[in-house]
């Protein structure tokens, strides 16, 4: 085998500071039209070449008076002026003869015969005039020299008469997709195949960095063709990127096709994710090696590919705006890595309460739904719960506060509500973590949350959700606001091949089971039966394999990695299985009184009264809403 598994480990800081005293930042200029410079950033000072106005120009509509001529009416003592001997009619903007030096506007004229005029009142010198250079004078500096153009800039620079501006050029970067399992989006897909999305996604932060993505067609993991496509790129580019095959693998190439076609200064950082990154260059252009999965790649992108960008636009590096949050889980971290965790945010009260997004670097939704970064420094184990953390903001800190902090059970709904209440309102938002109907009444009780959606089934009463309010949430003001009834069933693959029946098949019939988490009021449920029919968890194969929503377990099944696991109806529907009904459960969401109050929490109970919320349901199918928006006291 031959692999490249000898990876350095630079502390991040020290990486930077190595490239960047190894590599030159060639910034090149060049001379554009002003109209056509908005976002650019100037390479020289833009100085005026004319003054604007350009000459004593009207700022009124009305005549243009020698002020001497003037003075002296009042009131009881008009003044009467003759056109052509001691007035002309200017209009705003005109130029003002030179035996002229004042205006009066046509509001404070009285007309009289034969092209006369009278005025009640003295006119001073220079009213109403707009003189030559009030704006800009001839010469003068309008924008200094790195300076990002923006909208009004653009009518200066053109008012002080410059059409043309020299601004730094955008570095063009190349972006190489390696990989023989990628496939072009859109393409039939077969086990193995990888869409290549990371290329696009390079192409839009290229683009928010400031530089123009040039896209090279995916590169299968041939060691000679990827790296004639990294000397064509070099030749014709500013910035070569290498997606993928940066890591320790068989076919990891991209270390050894840099090594060969110019340097590598660094493989390997101390950054989780990201750490396999190819710190390199070409015939003195950066040449980066970004590793695939890609929650690596974007931090990769963000940390490195993203300065270069800049100091090649002339930019100054733009710094997230920082905030301090609760962290509400605890989380470990290991002592080899400085590590990004993606954060979501929610401010419950007055406290921002930080909650870890999946950790997994192949998870493009842990961004998608990310409010913010933490950063775990390399010399922590890890940060407690409840313990104060700083959190780099992803989106608008308004758009945290106007969120409904949603945590507990998760149901294809919550989807719904999440995208509705944004379209009903276009401040309010909704973000839920899905950590099952217990994990949710423990985020009550800390103050974690605004509301819990739970299904939990008391196993003595056979009454939902209320015995566990009245007991986990006791000193809590606790109102339940009544959502849907649902059907729980056994989820298994079209046609029933193993011809389930009820639950007790699932252990008689030895077959391979897919569960919910912990704390899931699925799993509650699903005890609940087996305690019932006296079958104990361990006859159940797969009972300890783990999923968190519905969606994923009747993915499971779709796929074949179970025969069958525990779900709601809508997400079998949604994933074209088969149904067994088990239960008819309550599914509701748990509130502290003192939120009932709150505008956005209004809405959200208007919403799921409406109509249009109504017909969604009835679209997924499975749900009974005849209690919908009804609050009770448990
Ligand atoms: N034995 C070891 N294995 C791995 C190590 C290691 O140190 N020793 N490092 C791991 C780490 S950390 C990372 S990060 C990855 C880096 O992987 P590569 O850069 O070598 O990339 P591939 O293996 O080719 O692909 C991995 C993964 O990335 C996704 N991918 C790749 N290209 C694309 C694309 N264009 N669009 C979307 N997604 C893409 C895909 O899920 C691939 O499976 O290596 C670990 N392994
Ligand atoms: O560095 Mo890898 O990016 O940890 O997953």
């Amino acid at each position: 085998m031959d692999q490249n598994i000898y990876l350095s480990n630079y502390e991040l800081e020290e990486a930077i500071e190595h490239y960047f005293s190894k590599i030159n930042i060639n910034r090149g200029k060049e001379v554009i039209k002003t109209e056509d410079s908005y976002g650019r950033i100037t390479a020289l000072p833009v100085y005026s070449k004319i003054s604007s106005p350009f000459y004593n120009s009207s700022a009124m509509d009305g005549i243009a008076v020698d002020s001497r001529k003037t003075i002296g009416a009042n009131e009881k003592n008009h003044i009467v002026l003759e056109e052509g001997k001691d007035y002309l009619v200017v209009d705003t903007g005109d130029p003002i003869p030179k035996e002229y030096d004042s205006v009066i506007m046509v509001e404070d004229l009285i007309k009289l015969d034969d092209g006369k005029v009278a005025i009640y009142k003295s006119a001073a010198s220079y009213q109403n005039i707009r003189p030559l250079g009030e704006d800009i004078v001839e010469n003068s500096l309008i924008v200094p020299s790195g300076h990002k153009i923006r909208p009004v800039d653009i009518g200066a620079i053109l008012a002080g008469g410059v059409n043309e501006i020299e601004v730094y050029t955008k570095p063009i970067i190349g972006i190489i997709p390696t990989g023989t399992e990628l496939v072009e989006p859109g393409v039939e897909l077969k086990t193995g195949d990888i869409i290549d999305f990371n290329s696009r996604t390079f192409a839009a932060q290229v683009f928010e960095y400031g530089g123009i993505a040039k896209r090279y067609a995916i590169v299968s993991d041939d060691y000679e063709k990827i790296k004639d496509t990294v000397d064509k790129a070099v030749s014709q580019c500013d910035i070569v990127l290498i997606n993928a095959g940066s890591s320790a693998g068989r076919e990891d190439y991209t270390s050894k096709v840099v090594k060969e076609l110019g340097q590598v200064f660094i493989h390997g950082v101390a950054i989780k994710p990201g750490k396999p990154v190819v710190l390199g260059s070409i015939e003195d252009k950066p040449v980066i090696g970004i590793p695939g999965y890609p929650v690596s790649a974007y931090v990769v992108m963000e940390l490195f590919v993203k300065r270069i960008i800049e100091k090649y636009c002339g930019e100054k590096e733009k710094e997230h705006k920082k905030v301090k949050a609760i962290l509400s889980r605890r989380i470990m971290s290991s002592l080899k890595y400085l590590e990004f965790v993606r954060m979501k945010l929610g401010k419950v009260e007055d406290k921002l309460i930080g909650t870890p997004l999946s950790r997994g670097a192949g998870t493009t939704m842990s961004l998608v739904r990310a409010d913010g970064i933490l950063e775990i420094p390399q010399n922590l184990e890890g940060i407690e719960a409840g313990e104060e953390v700083e959190i780099s903001l992803l989106k608008e800190e308004k758009d945290i506060e106007n969120t409904i902090v949603c945590i507990g059970s998760h149901d294809p709904i919550i989807d719904i509500i999440s995208d509705l209440i944004h379209m009903r309102n276009d401040d309010y938002y909704l973000s839920s973590a899905h950590v099952g109907s217990m994990g949710g009444i423990m985020a009550l009780k800390k103050g974690e949350a605004h509301i819990a959606p739970v299904h939990l089934l008391d196993m003595e009463s056979g009454e939902y959700n209320i015995p566990y309010i009245k007991k986990y949430l006791k000193d809590k003001d606790i109102f339940l606001i009544k959502c849907v009834k649902r059907i729980q069933g056994i989820m298994v693959p079209k046609g029933n091949p193993h011809g389930i029946t009820s639950i007790k098949d699932i252990s008689e019939k030895n077959l391979k089971f897919v569960n919910r988490q912990r704390g899931a009021g699925t799993r509650l449920l699903l005890d609940y039966n087996l305690k019932k029919l006296n079958i104990d968890p361990s006859e159940i194969k797969g009972y300890d394999r783990e999923e968190f929503t519905h969606l994923q377990v009747a993915a499971a099944v779709e796929n074949n990695d179970a025969d069958c696991g525990l779900g709601i109806y809508s997400a079998a529907k949604m994933m074209g299985l088969d149904f067994i009904p088990v239960a008819n459960e309550e599914y509701d969401i748990a509130i502290p009184s003192k939120f009932l109050e709150k505008p956005i929490i209004n809405e959200f109970i208007n919403l799921i009264k409406s109509d249009e919320f109504k017909e969604k349901l009835d679209e997924l199918g499975g749900y009974d809403y005849r209690e919908i928006g009804e609050i009770i006291r448990p």
